[in-house]
């Protein structure tokens, strides 16, 4: 049985400091030690990463550390690292790290020479990238191809997605990508509809190649093209590759073995576009972009492994996530980056937090007597601070918050880089330390307004600064936040890299498709609120 965290002498011992600090202000923390704003910084690889804004203070950061060091945490990081069967419930090792390491790495795990095998993926898609972008690889009636259509849900498509979108300013061929992910039609019908299928190439991405919205897209798609080519099966080999773990299934749906890129079960679909998931990204930026970007998920892969967790900016920002969710009473923690780039920065982050996260047993099956995951959420500043910051700014909820920005732009015009990032430093700076009842009567503020322009403060921040957004850096904050998010599951015991949760929806859909179509009678609905709904729809869709 593994141990329950919340009995350690270490975990009541930060409750009993959480009651003493609660109302602690960041106003005096900083007051009372002025190098604070220097020595609770850090750096990894190109990232500056500044805690200071945290509600903690020295002995906050030692309790911490101390439950780290009793769960084992150092330990843990080995085991991940070194190929153990970390994701117990599934039974496999956990390596997303081993997609990223250098050619003359030695890594062999379960007797597979993991590095040989990666770096043998890694150049069959490089040769592939390079004679799609070249305009070598022709469509089936002789032109190259111009648009990448990338099938896939969840982890097959919001890392793609998420780093097409983040690496705009890197993309340097006439190739566009576009995603399709929901099974809702209008998905599929919007992202083809304008096509020509002539120079349109899809790239199916599923791990286990049965995921039902992936495979219908698929189906659907394959129709598309042979039907607007008036071609046969033939035209199939030249328009669509697949990615997956499982050859068999992509031979079944028709596609050719020789135009699949393959990974394995080790890795989680969630830490999964570094991998040959990755494919429509490395058309778009080509293999070198992609090969900085796997240099920079690695340099933070070194660190992690490396580094004493006092200094370690992984762990010690999963540990303050810890203490906000645990020991504060924090719901929620928002991902607020500052570059437009990165919209789908927040998107992505919530499936790799929460579906790692969102857990209520110990990795042993016993129930967990605490709180885990917290609900990730966020939006571009400055866009949220229009929006939702006012609820940051003077709500009575704790919202943890991460703000992410760089110092050059991708594209400037006149000065509006530096308004944009003045931004995020005004924001954190007054989330922090507000503007108190003295500072506004003293502007001449009518009484009765007094309160409502009192900005209590406090509110936590760590800010994530970098040079630039580039392939490297991109790369650097996703390992990152995986590791926040690996340090959160140790301390809290649970198995991040399974997700069985999603799997009984999926199973009730297909148990009640038919009843929509009115091929089964109303009478299997599970229950009666289901029932008096799906007879609406049929009804409303003109079924009896
Ligand atoms: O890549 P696939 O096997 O198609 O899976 C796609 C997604 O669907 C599942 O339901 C899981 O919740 C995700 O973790 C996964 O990324």
């Amino acid at each position: 049985m593994s141990t329950d965290p919340s009995t350690t002498a270490e975990w009541q011992a930060l409750q009993a400091h959480a009651d003493k600090v609660r109302d602690t202000h960041l106003r005096d923390l900083f007051a009372a030690d002025p190098q604070r704003g220097e020595r609770l910084t850090g750096q990894v690889a190109d990232l500056h990463v500044d805690y200071s804004k945290n509600r903690v203070t020295d002995e906050t950061l030692s309790l911490l550390i101390a439950l780290a060091e009793r769960v084992g945490l150092r330990r843990q990081i080995e085991a991940m690292f070194a190929g153990e069967h970390i994701n117990t419930s599934e039974d496999r090792a956990v390596l997303h790290t081993a997609l990223r390491v250098p050619r003359d790495f030695q890594l062999t795990v379960d007797g597979q020479n993991v590095v040989a095998d990666v770096h043998e993926v890694l150049d069959r898609m490089a040769a592939f990238a390079e004679r799609v972008r070249s305009g070598e690889w022709r469509g089936h009636t002789g032109k190259p191809i111009r648009t990448v259509v990338n099938i896939g849900i969840g982890g097959s498509d919001l890392g793609p997605v998420m780093a097409y979108e983040a690496l705009k300013a890197y993309r340097d061929t006439d190739i566009t990508c576009r995603f399709v992910s929901n099974i809702d039609p209008t998905d599929l019908y919007d992202k083809t509809h304008d096509l020509d299928p002539e120079t349109t190439l899809f790239v199916v991405v599923s791990k286990t190649f049965s995921t039902l919205e992936t495979l219908t897209n698929a189906k659907e798609a394959r129709r598309w093209l042979l039907e607007k080519l008036g071609a046969d099966e033939s035209a199939v080999a030249k328009h669509f590759v697949a990615v997956s773990t499982s050859e068999q299934r992509v031979r079944d749906f028709g596609i050719d073995p020789a135009n699949m890129f393959g990974f394995w079960d080790w890795v989680g679909g969630r830490y999964s576009y570094d991998s040959a998931v990755g494919l429509s990204l490395m058309l778009a930026i080509g293999p070198e972009r992609f090969r900085e970007m796997l240099d920079g998920f690695h340099a933070v892969d070194e660190h992690f492994r490396a580094t004493p967790i006092e200094r370690n900016l992984p762990a010690l920002m999963g540990l303050l996530n810890v203490w906000y969710n645990n020991f504060l009473g924090a719901q929620t923690h928002a991902v607020l980056p500052y570059s437009q780039y990165l919209h789908r920065f927040p998107a992505y982050l919530q499936q790799l937090t929460m579906e790692s996260l969102g857990k209520s047993v110990r990795a042993d099956g016993t129930p967990v007597t605490y709180q885990t995951g917290e609900i990730f959420w966020g939006e571009p500043g400055t866009n949220g601070q229009h929006a939702f910051y006012q609820l940051l700014h003077q709500g009575t909820k704790l919202v943890p918050a991460d703000f992410i920005g760089f110092s050059e732009p991708n594209h400037d015009i006149d000065a509006m880089h530096d308004l944009f990032m003045s931004n995020f430093f005004a924001q954190t700076a007054a989330l922090a330390f507000g503007k108190t009842k003295e500072e506004i009567e003293a502007e001449g503020t009518p009484a009765e307004v007094v309160p409502h322009k009192v900005m209590p403060g406090n509110r936590p921040t760590t800010s994530i600064l970098a040079p630039k957004l580039t392939p490297a850096t991109l790369g650097q904050l996703v390992a990152l936040y995986e590791h926040i998010t690996f340090t959160e599951g140790m301390i809290w015991g649970i198995d991040p890299f399974d997700q069985w949760g999603v799997e009984l929806g999926k199973v009730m859909a297909n148990q009640l498709a038919p009843l929509l179509t009115g091929e089964k009678p109303l009478d299997a609905a599970p229950d009666p609120s289901t029932r008096r709904l799906i007879e609406l729809y049929r009804s409303q869709r003109g079924r009896a």
